[in-house]
């Protein structure tokens, strides 16, 4: 009697499942194509699931899971599964990010190529009985210039076949560094220096809070004339209202989408314009990858059902149960601090530096170091970061890091300190757990204050003297946004001094910059944690 059920939707390779048939405690279900409501009404019943893009795992798909522990993404990104609903219910969310890499940027590269030829365009007239030799006049991609947004997996897979093809390489991607780069012979730019340049332009990287819409009118307006633009990684990156009208007037020169920002997608008026191209999110359609992902998956399910450690967890760091009670309460409190720093640092960051104090320092902190890591990454990157990769990742992007216990906690029971280096200067904060395991900021660059790290926040650092806090307050009943709490700490009087504002609400480019004129303002930044 099998004690585990497994649920796999959209068409995950057969071949692949077979780490899963192999063990006698587990049933797989093959499941057709579903309805939120249906999938709702049966939910209840499994214990894992597997899915590709198509099925949604909502939070109410989460409300009625009851034995659910594991959903596995046959893929990289896991935008049509809601990690928070996920993470509240305990449920491990994997994926699959290796396995698809080659088949992403085969299609780029088959996109790039029909481009630049027509071979969509000149295959239908054929089909339709016309040998027009006439219409279709390409380019070649020798010695043209490719601008790659996204120097990740498939960006920087992108970039060697290109080099192959004796096109010239620039990317721009804020969080790899110059090094990295130049070991790829390739030379960082800004997206002001990118765009004007480019010949084509590829986007890889995932959609994020910066990444969408970051090819709107303004960059388009940017750009070379005779540009084509390809997008095989999320709809959203590219604005598609922008695209139609920058091809409608000719300066696009050619588009190509595998995905778009509503999908399924035959509606597009960017459909009606011919030296537009598309396939239906084909990017890691082929059977090497599928087989690729689908093994990588079934694996990872095994091992969460059988309670071990697993490779690729997107939402929850995995690991023993016994080391779990011990470190399950810093984990949330470590991830909201390397969230917290991603967003207040600047410049390309070199290393993070971790140190554990009071009664951390006899603990097995790794896997706390771990969410720290994906706090601070999750921002940047798309893929999972755990406790086997995360050093891993952060040294692929340039980034070092180092993990140190000391005994002294500067009279809090526990306390860790993350010391962000960047090539612009260095960032501080430590973070302990109050009553209740309620994680707080204490220490920002040697101020100290007492902060939820929940929500809206902004970080205001000032000098310290009077008529600052008042027009701030003032700015935001003006703004109609309401404050939650308030902190401030100062080391001198008279010296410089830091406020920590809590929000109800975002708060818009226009405020910030409102906030950041008020005499003795020094900086202003708002963290979304
Ligand atoms: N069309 C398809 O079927 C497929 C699409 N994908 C998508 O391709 C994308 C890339 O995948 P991977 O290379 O595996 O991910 P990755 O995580 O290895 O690389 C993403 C890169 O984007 C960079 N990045 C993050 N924010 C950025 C920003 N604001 N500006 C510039 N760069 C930024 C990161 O530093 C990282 O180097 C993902 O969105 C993924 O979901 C992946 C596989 C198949
Ligand atoms: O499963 C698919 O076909 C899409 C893959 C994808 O978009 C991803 O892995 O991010």
């Amino acid at each position: 009697m099998a004690m585990y059920k497994v649920l796999v939707m959209d068409g995950v390779s057969e071949k692949g499942l077979e780490p899963l048939r192999n063990e006698s405690e587990i049933e797989v279900i093959i499941g057709n194509k579903m309805t939120e409501d249906e999938l709702v009404a049966v939910i209840g019943e499994y214990d894992a699931m597997v899915v590709r893009s198509a099925t949604k795992v909502t939070p109410r798909v989460f409300d009625h899971a009851s034995r659910l522990k594991v959903v596995g993404r046959a893929g990289v990104g896991v935008d049509n599964i809601d990690l928070n609903a996920a993470t509240q219910h305990g449920v491990l969310v994997v994926n699959a990010p290796d396995g698809n890499t080659i088949a992403a940027t085969e299609h780029t590269i088959a996109m790039m190529l029909a481009l630049a030829r027509n071979i969509p365009q000149a295959v239908a007239k054929m089909k339709n009985g016309v040998w027009d030799k006439k219409a279709f006049l390409g380019v070649e991609l020798r010695g043209k210039t490719l601008g790659i947004i996204g120097l990740g997996r498939i960006g920087s897979a992108v970039a060697r076949r290109a080099q192959a093809l004796e096109m010239d390489i620039v990317a721009y991607d804020p969080y790899i560094t110059e090094e990295k780069a130049e070991s790829m012979g390739i030379k960082l730019a800004t997206l002001e220096e990118l765009f004007p340049v480019a010949d084509f332009i590829t986007v890889h990287m995932p959609k994020t809070k910066e990444t969408y819409h970051m090819l709107d009118e303004r960059a388009f307006a940017m750009m070379k004339e005779g540009v084509r633009v390809i997008n095989c990684a999320r709809g959203g990156i590219i604005e598609e209202e922008a695209l139609y009208k920058y091809m409608k007037e000719g300066k696009v020169a050619g588009a190509a989408l595998d995905v778009f920002e509503k999908e399924p997608n035959t509606d597009s008026p960017l459909l009606e314009l011919n030296n537009f191209i598309a396939t239906p999110h084909l990017g890691a359609s082929t059977a090497e990858a599928q087989l690729n992902v689908a093994v990588d998956v079934a694996e990872e399910i095994v091992e969460a059902l059988q309670g071990k450690v697993v490779r690729n967890t997107v939402n929850i760091p995995s690991i023993s149960p016994e080391v779990m009670v011990k470190v399950k309460p810093y984990l949330k409190l470590a991830e909201k601090l390397g969230k917290f720093q991603a967003q207040l640092v600047e410049g390309r960051v070199t290393k993070l530096e971790i140190t554990f104090s009071g009664d951390l320092a006899g603990e097995e902190v790794k896997p706390i170091t771990t969410a720290l890591v994906k706090g601070f990454l999750d921002p940047i990157l798309q893929e999972t970061v755990n406790f086997i990769n995360a050093t891993l990742l952060a040294k692929n992007r340039g980034i070092s890091i180092a993990q140190t216990v000391n005994g002294r906690a500067n009279g809090y029971a526990s306390l860790i300190t993350l010391k962000v280096i960047s090539d612009k200067g260095e960032k501080t904060v430590s973070g302990t757990l109050f009553r209740d395991n309620d994680p707080r900021i204490v220490m920002i660059d040697g101020y100290r204050i007492d902060a939820v790290p929940e929500g809206y926040m902004l970080y205001v650092p000032h000098i310290d003297k009077p008529r600052i806090i008042g027009p701030v307050g003032m700015l935001f009943g003006e703004h109609n946004i309401n404050i939650a709490g308030m902190q401030v700490g100062r080391k001198e009087v008279g010296g410089k001094a830091i406020m920590m504002l809590s929000v109800d609400a975002p708060v818009s480019e226009e405020t910030l910059k409102a906030i950041a004129e008020i005499d003795g303002v020094q900086e202003v930044k708002f963290v979304s944690l």
